[in-house]
């Protein structure tokens, strides 16, 4: 199982996306559920693909994952994502999640994964992607 990089002390790449965990998105035992956090990952990094690839893109891979730290009723939830690197039709794109209490300035990186995107037109066909991207979304 791969190993979370706990290393950087911040947040890397630009947040897509903060909400507020609520009871309604954790589990029967009270703990937000990972599969809720997978969803806002994919949310996060949709909204990067969709960009880049300037229309319709479906989620082709999502890399390993480990949940280091449970994400409490309440948390504010932030994930940043940055581009990895592109190809012909598909998008490489990391996501980083970390969580903090409101009243709380320190935050914590509770997971990371990486997710494929490829582009793709009204018939669900491969496209290619325009190799022309903003600043922001420009790979390391
Ligand atoms: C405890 C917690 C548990 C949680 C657990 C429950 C979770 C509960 C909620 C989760 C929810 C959120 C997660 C949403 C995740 C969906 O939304 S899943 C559903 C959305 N995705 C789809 O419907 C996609 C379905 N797939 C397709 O339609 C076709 O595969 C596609 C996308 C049209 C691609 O067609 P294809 O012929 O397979 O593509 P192919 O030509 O082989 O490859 C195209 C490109 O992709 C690349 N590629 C292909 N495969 C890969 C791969 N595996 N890796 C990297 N690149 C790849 C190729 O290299 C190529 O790249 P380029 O060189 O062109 O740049």
């Amino acid at each position: 199982m791969k190993k979370l990089d706990e290393s950087n002390p911040e947040p890397r790449g630009e947040l897509q996306l903060r909400i507020l965990a609520n009871r309604t998105d954790a589990n029967i035992s009270g703990d937000i559920s990972g599969g809720w956090l997978v969803t806002q990952m994919d949310s996060a990094a949709s909204i990067v693909a969709n960009r880049i690839a300037r229309g319709r893109t479906a989620t082709m891979a999502i890399g390993d994952m480990s949940f280091i730290r449970p994400i409490k009723v309440g948390s504010v939830v932030c994930c940043y994502t940055h581009l990895i690197s592109m190809g012909r039709s598909s998008a490489r794109i990391m996501v980083e999640v970390w969580s903090r209490m409101p009243e709380d300035e320190l935050r914590h990186k509770v997971t990371e994964a990486e997710f494929v995107y490829v582009a793709i037109d009204d018939n669900r066909r491969i496209r290619p992607i325009e190799p022309r991207i903003s600043r922001a979304d420009a790979p390391d």
